[in-house]
């Protein structure tokens, strides 16, 4: 599903974020990018998302070397990717089904298919009586299932999710990491971007860890 290739990313003031990082996540695969702030998580992401693209080396995404692809092709990329991040980017100023339809919209769905498919989405992560309710009126961790709703609804093959617990609880996290795991054991695969030690040790999965842009190990916990 997603390979790099001896994948390099210099930033244009010099600084070099990532240095010859090579992995393979699988189709249906879930996994941990962990690592010091500022080892390169959220530019690894980026880069399979095609917000950057690398210096040196190569970014499969299905098979596609998405980090040479034009400019006119990021869409459809994006697309098949669900991206969650810490502060979720909810629209305050929308209801929670305006937030979770913006993708559907986007793409030209019809009224119909919308309702059903924000319905789905929203019924996956709790929240089916809350559409109508701003992002704001929720609690932090109903808002970062708005985010989730959100990054599934056009049913993605992969979600992309950069410190989705960071301003939750522990167990708000967990609940979190049960969604994650849920849409994984129907086949989507996951890659989380976290600092979350609590979270990492409570579960067992796949783990990448970043230094100062290398991948310095792996360990299935
Ligand atoms: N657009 C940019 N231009 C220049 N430098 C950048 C840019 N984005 C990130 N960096 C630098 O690249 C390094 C890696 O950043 P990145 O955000 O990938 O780290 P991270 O592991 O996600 O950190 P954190 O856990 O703090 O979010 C940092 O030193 C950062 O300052």
């Amino acid at each position: 599903m997603i390979r790099f290739e001896q994948v390099s990313k210099v930033y244009s003031g010099g600084f070099q974020a990532l240095q010859k990082v090579s992995f393979n996540l699988g189709k249906g695969e879930m996994a941990y990018l962990t690592g010091h702030s500022g080892a390169g998580k959220s530019t690894l992401l980026k880069l399979i998302s095609v917000m950057e693209r690398p210096t040196d080396g190569q970014v499969f995404f299905n098979g596609q070397d998405v980090s040479r692809i034009r400019r006119g092709h990021i869409p459809y990329v994006r697309r098949r990717i669900g991206m969650i991040f810490q502060d979720h980017h909810l629209i305050n100023g929308r209801t929670v089904f305006d937030n979770v339809a913006l993708p559907l919209v986007i793409e030209g769905y019809n009224h119909n298919d919308i309702r059903r498919r924000v319905s789905a989405a929203l019924d996956k992560v709790g929240l089916l009586g809350k559409d109508r309710y701003f992002p704001l009126m929720l609690s932090g961790g109903e808002q970062q299932r708005v985010g989730i709703a959100r990054a599934i609804v056009n049913k993605p093959s992969l979600l992309l999710a950069d410190e989705p617990t960071g301003n939750l609880d522990p167990a708000l996290s967990m609940e979190i990491l049960r969604l994650f795991e849920a849409f994984n054991s129907v086949g989507v695969s996951v890659l989380i971007a976290t600092h979350d030690t609590g979270l990492i040790n409570a579960q067992r999965h796949r783990t990448l860890t970043l230094s100062a842009g290398r991948l310095v190990a792996e360990a299935e916990l």
